[in-house]
């Protein structure tokens, strides 16, 4: 696996795989990799010739009070999982890099709707350096297809209409959320959390469970359902920031007439923000 930090270098070395036919995959990340990143690069590598994977903790989708600083930093254990998972390249490019003229004075990619509400309400401006970002990135490697996680369920629904509406010749794949044997949905920030909070931790996902058999079982009063849930989460010791039933497709608030829908949540345990997510197809049912 090579390993570039600059545009010049990850540009080259595309477009030698290009010009031997190949057809690139693309898999960006934070980095502090797990295995809800690897099932990602697999996908990549099943559907694509040249896995190209990203680790850069974009400093544009975090607030002021987030936790930038403190975000895990593991390039070395990062290139072992990658090279074992079968990516071809490595793009770990440092700030100045990816922002040479500031941040302040940054072009922005906004996508309305979509990435209002939800996280988007709580994070102010996350999505704007999420969709940001991702646009340099794939103005960087110019990919034919590039990865996302359902686990980052609102965020895949802007990255999808962004490049609906902007035209991006790049196909988006999703991956179901990869979770541990108790259930908890992986994640770099699941880090953070005590023996304690790590024991509390799979409520989130208990909870989903509970709302989504009470769906399938008729139950259409959602205000109620999520009334119970909240209740639930705070219980087992969660500070819920939403819980919320939503129509998968686009994101909007789930009427009665709905099939699709999708569960949202996102909890604090002590300092750390957990998300999850369920969908329920009331189709099948
Ligand atoms: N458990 C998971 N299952 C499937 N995909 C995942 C999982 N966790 C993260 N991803 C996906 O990996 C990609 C990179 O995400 P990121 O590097 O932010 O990882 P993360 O573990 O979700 O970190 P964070 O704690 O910041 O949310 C995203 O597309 C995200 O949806
Ligand atoms: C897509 C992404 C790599 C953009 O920084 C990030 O939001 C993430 O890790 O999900
Ligand atoms: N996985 C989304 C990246 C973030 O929380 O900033």
């Amino acid at each position: 696996m090579n390993i570039v930090k600059t545009i010049a270098d990850l540009r080259a070395a595309v477009a030698r795989a290009r010009s031997e036919g190949k057809r690139i995959g693309f898999v960006p990340t934070m980095g502090n990799l797990h295995a809800g990143h690897i099932a990602l690069v697999k996908k990549a590598g099943q559907r694509a010739d040249f896995v190209v994977a990203s680790i850069f903790v974009n400093p544009l989708q975090f607030g002021p009070n987030e936790d930038l600083d403190s975000y895990p930093r593991t390039l070395a254990a990062d290139q072992t999982k990658l090279f074992d998972a079968g990516c071809h390249l490595l793009f770990a490019p440092g700030v100045e890099e990816m922002y040479p003229h500031g941040q302040a004075q940054q072009t922005l990619v906004r996508v309305p709707g979509v990435s209002e509400g939800l996280c988007g309400a709580s994070r102010p401006g996350h999505f704007d350096g999420v969709s940001t970002v991702v646009t340099k990135l794939f103005n960087m490697v110019l990919p034919d297809l590039a990865v996302f996680g359902q686990k980052d369920f609102q965020q895949l629904a802007v990255i999808r209409t962004m490049v609906r509406d902007l035209n991006m010749p790049v196909q988006i794949i999703s991956e179901p959320i990869v979770r541990a044997e108790d259930g908890l949905a992986l994640s770099s920030r699941n880090g953070y959390l005590s023996s304690e909070e790590r024991a509390i931790a799979p409520a989130l996902y208990r909870t989903l469970c509970e709302m989504k058999t009470a769906l399938l079982g008729g139950q259409r009063d959602y205000a109620a359902l999520i009334a119970q849930g909240q209740a639930q989460l705070q219980a087992a010791g969660l500070r819920v920031d939403y819980l919320e039933i939503r129509h998968a497709p686009d994101l909007q608030p789930a009427d009665a007439a709905a099939h699709e829908l999708v569960i949202l949540v996102a909890a604090f345990l002590g300092k750390t923000r957990l998300l999850d997510n369920l969908l329920v197809d009331l189709a099948t049912h």
